[in-house]
């Protein structure tokens, strides 16, 4: 696992979300070229779908072979599939409908309006991940080369609440959420040992109202109470902010310091 979290601080929301565009784009190049294929987990929210907006702006997206890429959810509203709150969805209207994916590698989760009610949805999507895993990966999930995850202002990553049952998960990779404090209260996590389980894990916050989260966060909180802290890739946990979320980070973390 790897050490303490690494920062990036960008001016404002959209710089920061072309230059994780940009670092997007370059990794998912780079496993391909090394390995013939990369896997991505996406995540919702705002800042996610800005990520998702900005990759499809820029003309470095035709760098990537998109057929050869697995694309899978963080979490999701469980919500009747094309309902536009879903994370799914809005990924779709973000970047996918508009390059040319596999649909046979890309991975939303479960909808409501499927065969499955929620819990075993979560264990429908729990299966396609441990089918989907190499023996290289030693796990139950495949070793994403990048997971990225939204953090709400309360902290939250993926559909991690704090003090929720499904935070202190540690046997399943992805567990049913009901009564989630945000809407819509059903939901589909991947919990916090598959999340672990991705070589690079990178943390999106831009905007006043995350500055709060980040500091409690990245200030040494328990993963129970800020499920943020408890998110980290096996060789980089890295936080990509703006000035605005970095605006309330210890001395200590940030700005660095003079050499
Ligand atoms: O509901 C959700 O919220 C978080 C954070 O969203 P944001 O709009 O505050 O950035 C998101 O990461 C998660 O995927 C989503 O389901």
């Amino acid at each position: 696992m790897t050490g303490a979290p690494q920062l990036v601080v960008h001016r404002d929301k959209e710089l920061m979300a072309r230059a994780a565009a940009a670092r997007l784009i370059t990794k998912i190049v780079d496993a391909q070229s090394a390995k013939g294929y990369a896997s991505v987990v996406l995540t919702g929210g705002r800042n996610g779908n800005g990520l998702l907006a900005a990759l499809a702006a820029s003309p470095a997206r035709d760098a990537v072979d998109w057929s050869r890429l697995d694309l899978w959810w963080g979490d999701e509203r469980f919500l009747p599939d094309g309902d536009a709150e879903r994370n799914y969805t809005q990924a779709r209207a973000a970047l996918l409908d508009s390059v040319p994916v596999n649909p046979a590698r890309v991975h939303p989760m479960p909808a409501s309006d499927g065969p499955y009610e929620v819990d075993a949805a979560a264990e429908v999507y729990a299966a396609e991940l441990a089918a989907a895993a190499r023996p290289e990966d030693h796990g139950q999930v495949p070793a994403f080369d990048v997971l990225m995850l939204g953090v709400g202002p309360d902290t939250h990553v993926a559909s991690l609440f704090p003090e929720h049952p499904a935070v202190r998960e540690t046997e399943r990779s992805v567990v049913g959420v009901h009564g989630a404090p945000k809407p819509p209260p059903t939901r589909i996590s991947l919990t916090l040992p598959a999340i672990r389980a991705a070589r690079e894990v990178w943390l999106l916050a831009a905007g006043e109202d995350k500055a709060g989260a980040a500091a409690i966060a990245l200030s040494g909180a328990g993963e129970v109470q800020a499920p943020a802290a408890g998110a980290r890739g096996r060789s980089r946990t890295l936080w990509l902010l703006d000035a605005a979320a970095a605006s309330q980070l210890p001395p200590e973390l940030y700005p660095p310091a003079v050499a």
